[in-house]
């Protein structure tokens, strides 16, 4: 069922055809990088070195365990919140309400896996079920994707994302036909945004930790620097939650494949890459290279942090002491655009600190592999990419003013290169 409204958005990621390839080279990616961080060369470019047969990838043990996992996150959701907070208006002029407790499911997980170790629940096995996880999860984002779709193709037009109803099947199920699919107030995209992946990104560094602490009698000085770095991000999102609701993957994308599966798979298994490189390849790193890759983390982080919650705090309310003397530029919606503070120093200096944090989680695995620097070569496209289509949607909106801003900054990212 096509849509007038979806026949004239212009298709993104190179339309059906990019989308059908997306969806097989970004699994087949993820499965390389999984079987190449194990491999002795681990080559990042090179061949992989075997390709897994249905006994490496299938296993119902594990399907089991990844299971348990989204319904034991399903239920941390569902616990009371310490706040509601409302999403941004609709088409039809409604607002969603969310939950703020993903900090809590954080902690509470926390605290049952602790449990559970003390227990005896052994962590350190789970590097060894890595592939199968990954395929697991694959599997579930391919048919979760699959029942969105359908869920989709009932529901009125104003329940549908700009971008994925173009009526081509591949291209709307790759990017998604409805904007926040929903049973009850149980929301799939915003839930498995920040919960599965996110948590699952920690959970699977820890164990690669522990791992590392079985063979060598104890984690490398990289090892917790890694872990350290990923688990302030992880537990900086859960903690500035509210924030996600104002994202383009909240307000504009529908919920489809590429949501589905990087949430779900890419995230956990590509982000937790350098864990898994130094579990298999142990760099030496001494205290001064150490304390110099924690000043670039916390510089990114403080670029990061400051320049999101300055655009928070006055999306909120501009009149807030603390953003009310920034300059700004008015615009025909009655909003207004920061042109000064963080946001008149680049376009996105958010991304600038979040490209500074990636650096400094591949610095500790050494300088001998690309393969660890992996996550920040494609972090750089993504960001890039995601640049280039927040650009054409601000245009869309705010029209002359965009381009007034365009011109007073005119750099995008990096300040006077890019
Ligand atoms: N680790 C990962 O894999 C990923 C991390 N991220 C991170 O997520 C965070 C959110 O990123 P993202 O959702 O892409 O976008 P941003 O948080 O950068 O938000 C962009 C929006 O901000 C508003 N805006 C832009 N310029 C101004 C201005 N001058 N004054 C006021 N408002 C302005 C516009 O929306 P409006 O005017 O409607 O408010 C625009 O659409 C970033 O920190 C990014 O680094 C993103 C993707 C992946
Ligand atoms: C699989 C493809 C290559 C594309 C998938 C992209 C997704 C992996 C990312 C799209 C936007 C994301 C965000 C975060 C994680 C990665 C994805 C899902 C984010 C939750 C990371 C933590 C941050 O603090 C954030 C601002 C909350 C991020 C929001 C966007």
């Amino acid at each position: 069922m096509a849509h007038p409204q979806g026949s004239r958005a212009p298709l993104e990621f190179g339309g059906p055809l990019g989308a059908a390839a997306l969806m097989v080279l970004l699994p087949a990616t993820m499965f390389h990088l999984l079987l190449v961080a194990r491999s002795g060369p681990a080559r990042l470019l090179g061949p992989p070195p075997y390709l897994p047969g249905p006994d490496v990838l299938w296993s119902p043990r594990v399907l089991l365990l990844w299971l348990t996992w989204l319904g034991l996150q399903a239920a941390l959701y569902l616990l009371p919140a310490r706040k509601v907070a409302e999403g941004l208006e609709l088409k039809d002029k409604s607002r969603l309400r969310y939950p703020i407790n993903g900090f809590q499911a954080l902690v509470l997980t926390a605290l049952l896996v602790g449990l559970a170790v003390s227990a005896g629940l052994p962590l350190g096995a789970l590097p060894e079920m890595l592939v199968p996880l990954a395929f697991a999860a694959t599997l579930t984002a391919f048919i979760f994707s699959f029942l969105l779709y359908l869920k989709a193709l009932g529901v009125p037009p104003s329940a549908l994302a700009p971008g994925g109803t173009s009526g081509n099947p591949i291209y709307d199920f790759f990017l998604g036909r409805e904007l926040n699919p929903r049973i009850c107030s149980f929301d799939f995209k915003y839930f498995c945004e920040l919960r599965p992946g996110l948590i699952g990104w920690v959970l699977i560094n820890l164990a690669l930790l522990m791992q590392e602490a079985e063979l060598r009698g104890s984690p490398s000085l990289a090892m917790w620097l890694v872990n350290g770095f990923q688990l302030l991000y992880v537990g900086d999102a859960l903690w500035h939650e509210e924030a996600v609701l104002t994202t383009m993957d909240i307000t504009h994308d529908g919920f489809g494949f590429m949501l589905a599966f990087g949430d779900l798979a890419w995230v956990p298994f590509t982000y937790s890459l350098q864990a898994q490189f130094l579990l298999h390849h142990p760099q030496p790193l001494g205290l001064p290279v150490a304390s110099a890759i924690c000043l670039i983390n916390a510089l990114g982080y403080y670029i990061f942090r400051r320049a999101n919650s300055q655009k928070n705090t006055f999306r909120k309310n501009p009149s807030d002491p603390r953003v009310a003397g920034l300059e700004t530029i008015p615009t025909a919606t009655g909003r207004q655009l920061l042109v000064s503070g963080w946001w008149g120093m680049v376009r996105h200096p958010n991304y600038l600190g979040d490209l500074i944090m990636a650096l400094a989680w591949s610095l500790p695995c050494g300088v001998s592999h690309l393969l660890p620097y992996f996550y920040f070569l494609y972090f750089t496209a993504l960001l890039v990419h995601r640049e280039a289509r927040d650009e054409q949607q601000c245009l869309q909106k705010y029209g002359l003013a965009w381009q007034e801003y365009c011109q007073r900054v005119p750099y995008r990212i990096l300040p006077y290169v890019y």
